[in-house]
């Protein structure tokens, strides 16, 4: 799915200031992934909640495969985008395969019984992102990191053409990070999904985006290739703190990482 968002901006009360310093303008072709970068507050959460509706653009709107959202039916919208917000454990406990069957919800009806194909279209998507061998264990029973491989399973059953991710590796542990972006990748480049992703880690977007989005308080909107917007001094200046990049060469891999200064070893703060 191609996404366009058009001179939008936003704030939370009437007549204060934009939230955003410029109106955001970007474009998202199918199977593009997207990674929204930026200090704690800057808006990222905020973002793809207006960029699909959940909260109202004070001006500017948000166009899928050039059709405005205004024009979508909702039920229409939601059969096409999936959205997994930061992973928190519902108080209600069910098995990790009904868990994710709740995706269906947009097909099967609020309270309707779901159909065997339901039930198998639950446990392909646990096998997409790696743990169908966790179907019949309670939602209380999984770690977090299994949590949020359910959530994205959860969302793909409906077959989303769109993918909106809010920090999905948040609270994992590396290897699980690794597990996850690498899921995000494979349903972008292998099934054409496109992915708007937000995430603290600078690394991470090394690893998927086509295109980063880069938000700062008081800053300009950066928005283009990693090559674009992911240098040293501009990250120091977003984050306000000391950015360094370190190479490696890695056999026939050139590695590099971005880390502030003071948190490598031997760093000064
Ligand atoms: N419901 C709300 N009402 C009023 N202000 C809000 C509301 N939700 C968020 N804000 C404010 O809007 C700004 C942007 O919040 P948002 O959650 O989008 O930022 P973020 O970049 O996702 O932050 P983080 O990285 O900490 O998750 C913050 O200053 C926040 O305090």
């Amino acid at each position: 799915m191609k996404v366009e968002v058009c001179l939008a901006n936003f704030s939370y009360q009437r007549g204060a200031e934009n939230l955003y310093t410029e109106d955001l303008n970007f474009t998202l072709d199918t199977g593009e992934i997207l990674t929204i970068l930026g200090a704690n507050g800057v808006g990222k959460t905020t973002l793809l909640r207006c960029l699909v509706g959940l909260l109202p653009w004070r001006n500017g709107e948000s166009y899928f495969n050039g059709k405005s959202l205004g024009a979508y039916r909702k039920i229409d919208f939601w059969r096409e985008v999936g959205y997994v917000p930061i992973a928190r454990r519902s108080t209600f406990e069910l098995k990790v395969w009904e868990y994710v069957v709740l995706g269906r919800a947009s097909y099967v009806g609020t309270f309707a019984q779901p159909s065997k194909r339901d039930r198998c279209l639950a446990q392909e998507k646990l096998e997409t992102v790696g743990i169908g061998h966790l179907a019949e264990k309670s939602s209380h029973q999984i770690s977090s990191g299994e949590l949020q491989l359910a959530s994205i399973a959860r969302t793909l059953v409906s077959n989303p053409k769109l993918l909106l991710l809010d920090e999905p590796e948040s609270h994992l542990d590396i290897q699980k990070q690794v597990a996850v972006l690498a899921v995000i990748k494979k349903l972008a480049k292998e099934h054409g999904i496109t992915s708007i992703i937000n995430t603290h880690y600078p690394n991470h977007a090394f690893y998927l985006a086509d295109r980063v989005l880069l938000l700062g308080k008081g800053l300009p909107v950066k928005f283009g290739t990693l090559e674009d917007v992911m240098q040293v001094e501009t990250l120091s200046t977003y984050f306000n703190v000391e950015v360094i990049k370190l190479q490696e060469q890695w056999g026939e891999e050139h590695l590099e990482v971005m880390v502030p200064r003071a948190l490598a070893k031997g760093g000064k703060s």
